[in-house]
Formats: C-alpha cells, structure tokens, sequence
C-alpha cells in the first residue's frame, strides 16, 4: 500500500490572504466567459424589474470560483450576502432562523449544498418557490404546521457533485451554472493580479511558469504564487523569474503538468499496481487511503480533463498520456499480444 498524503485536500483549505486576493466585481473575475456574460444579463434584469434573482447553482471542481461569483453576485445586486453550507445544517430549524433573517432579495449561499440533511431540504422547497416556509410545530398528534412568509431571496447553492443532488432540488434552480478549469493564459493574468495586490515584482515567463503549473484552478494559482513569494523573498531578491518559479515549484512536488504528490501517487498506483487498469474508485481509495469522495471532486476531475486517465464503465483507465506522463511503456494490448503469439 502507498503512503498516505496529508496533501491532498490542501487546496480546499482556505488561506488568510484568500480574501485579499478575491475579485470584487464581475469585470475583475477573470475567465468563465460564458457564465459570465450570462450572470451580467440577469443581474441586470432582476435590478431592473426591481425583483430577487432566480436560484443559482454554481457546480464543478473546487477553487474555480464558487464562493467568488456568488459574493459578486450580492454586490452587483446591491443586496445583503449570507453564507452557510450544507452539513452545517442540522435540523429543519437552522435553515428556519437563517431564511426568516432576510432581508428582501439578500443572497444565500449554501455551500456544499448535495451535503444537505434530507429534513432540511424539505423545508427549502417551498422557501425557494413561494417564499415560504412549512414548519411543524410539537409532535405526535398534536403536532400542526404552521407556514411563514418570508422576503423574496435568491439562494444560490454550490456543489462539487452534481450528480449527488437529488432531482427536486436541482429543478428548482432556474440558473444552473457549470464552472470550468482555466486556460493558461486566465491563470496567467490571475496570478499576475494577485503579485500586484501582494506588491510582488513578478517577470512575466515566473508568472506564465506558475499558471501553467497550476492545475486549472485558480485557488492553487494563489497558494502555489504565495509559496513561490516566500521562496524569493527567502532564497531570491524577491522577484519571481521563471527560473525561480520552476525551482520553487519543483521543491514542493509540483510537476510540469502542474500535478503533485497525491496525483502522481493515483497515476502510479493504476500503472504498476494495476497494470493501466481497468480498476474500480472503491480499490483505487483503499489502496490510496483516501476517501472516495475526495478522489471523485479533487484527484479525477483535472486528470480526466488532461486526458491522463480514462472513466469506463469497468473502472478507471491509465490513458496514453498518463503513462508518458509517468515516463512509463504502455503494456502491450491484449489483442495486439494474441497477433504476435498467432
Ligand atoms: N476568476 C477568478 N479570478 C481571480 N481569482 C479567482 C477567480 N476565481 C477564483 N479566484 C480565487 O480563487 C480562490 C478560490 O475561489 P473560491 O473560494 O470562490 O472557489 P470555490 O469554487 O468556491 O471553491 P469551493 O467550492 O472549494 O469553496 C479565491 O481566493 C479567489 O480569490
């Protein structure tokens, strides 16, 4: 079995100079071109028609973007921003005191909202739809509902696992919103913008070295950047050239490709462990120690968007990529064996 890596879910781990660095306005979000330009419009219109925004959902892997846009969204709206997440409401009762503290057309965002206790989502349906809410009071025979209007809000929930949703729930968005990895060159002026707000001298082949390395996400652009700061301000004069981008990212694990420990360790397991695969998630996260969640939302998405493995209905699959990657030989196919040994 291959040593466990207490890396892993370190980019979900949000860092004190994350909220410095977050784009405040939608013209300062970089990338996301389409959701973007969609948002814009309705922003506009519910201002406009002076109403709250339609139910937003916000879905794919973490650090694109989230938690930014839906704070975006509350500023372009000119309304009130409330946060929670889905595991962090117990009881139909928590979600009740949070919606009846709105204020008209404020925007509420639940993070993680597949992670939703099945009571509580219950409650949101008609709060979502008629701005109601259905409570029941005492219990047993003497039990009796009791419904409470509430302010038009706009909920807008984020998930990493669209899949996990139930049906009820996801029909009720009007504006599902599916987010992307990034292409280099939005990492690129993301990174850029963050050496400015930090007031870091950066040459332009150290940033372009940094987004290219940062696996699509935005989130590791800002850790991988501040770790490389450190290593300049250390080890440097302070300024960030390509040079020191590559040294700095070499040292913390971070290949050319922009994949670490905990990726490399996947890729590893199904070459040699697993002869390319096919191999099941389930095997996968036993032999790796790790959560089957945390492989399916961190590990895969990006593997998967790079080509370097394949999802077949037998199980996960080393693609060609994956084993150059490694610097590995594909096994010869099996079919291919049969000519010769014909
Ligand atoms: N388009 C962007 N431009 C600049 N910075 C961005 C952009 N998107 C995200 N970031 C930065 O990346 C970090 C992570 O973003 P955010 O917390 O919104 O991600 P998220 O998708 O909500 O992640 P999670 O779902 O895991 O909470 C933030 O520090 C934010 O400043």
């Amino acid at each position: 079995m291959l040593e466990p890596d207490p890396t892993l879910r370190a980019e979900s781990l949000p860092d004190d100079t994350d909220r410095a660095l977050r784009p405040q306005s939608l013209d300062e979000f970089v990338g996301q071109e389409e959701a973007r330009a969609n948002l814009r419009v309705f922003i506009q219109s519910a201002r406009m028609r002076g109403e709250a925004m339609d139910h937003t959902l916000f879905h794919g892997p973490p650090g694109l973007g989230k938690t930014t846009l839906a704070q975006i969204m509350a500023r372009e709206l000119g309304v009130g921003f409330r946060m929670t997440s889905g595991p962090v409401l117990a009881k139909a009762g928590d979600l009740a005191a949070i919606l009846t503290n709105l204020e008209p057309r404020d925007v509420l965002f639940i993070d993680e909202i597949h992670r939703l206790n099945p009571a509580v989502e219950e409650v949101l349906y008609p709060a979502m739809e008629d701005f109601e809410l259905d409570l029941v009071i005492g219990e047993g025979p003497a039990a009796r509902t009791v419904r409470i209007e509430l302010q038009p809000f706009t909920l807008v929930g984020a998930t990493t696992r669209l899949g996990l949703l139930t049906t009820p729930l996801r029909d009720r968005f009007g504006i599902p919103t599916r987010l992307q990895f990034y292409e280099i060159n939005e990492l690129n002026q993301i990174v850029r913008a963050n050496a400015r707000k930090l007031g870091v001298d950066t040459e332009a082949d150290g940033a372009l070295e940094i987004a290219r390395r940062s696996r699509g996400t935005p989130r590791i652009a800002g850790r991988l950047l501040r770790r490389v700061v450190d290593f300049a301000v250390v080890e440097g004069n302070g300024r960030i050239s390509k040079a020191l981008a590559d040294a700095s990212l070499t040292r913390l694990g971070v290949d050319q490709l922009g994949l670490d420990g905990a990726d490399r360790r996947y890729l590893t397991l199904i070459a040699e462990n697993y002869q390319g695969g096919p191999v099941g998630i389930e095997t996968i996260a036993a032999a790796l120690s790790e959560a089957r969640d945390a492989i399916e939302e961190v590990i895969e998405p990006y593997l998967l968007q790079q080509g370097l493995i394949q999802r077949t209905p037998r199980g996960r699959m080393l693609a060609q990529k994956g084993w150059a990657h490694l610097g590995l030989a594909a096994p010869v196919a099996k079919g291919q064996n049969d000519l010769f040994d014909g």
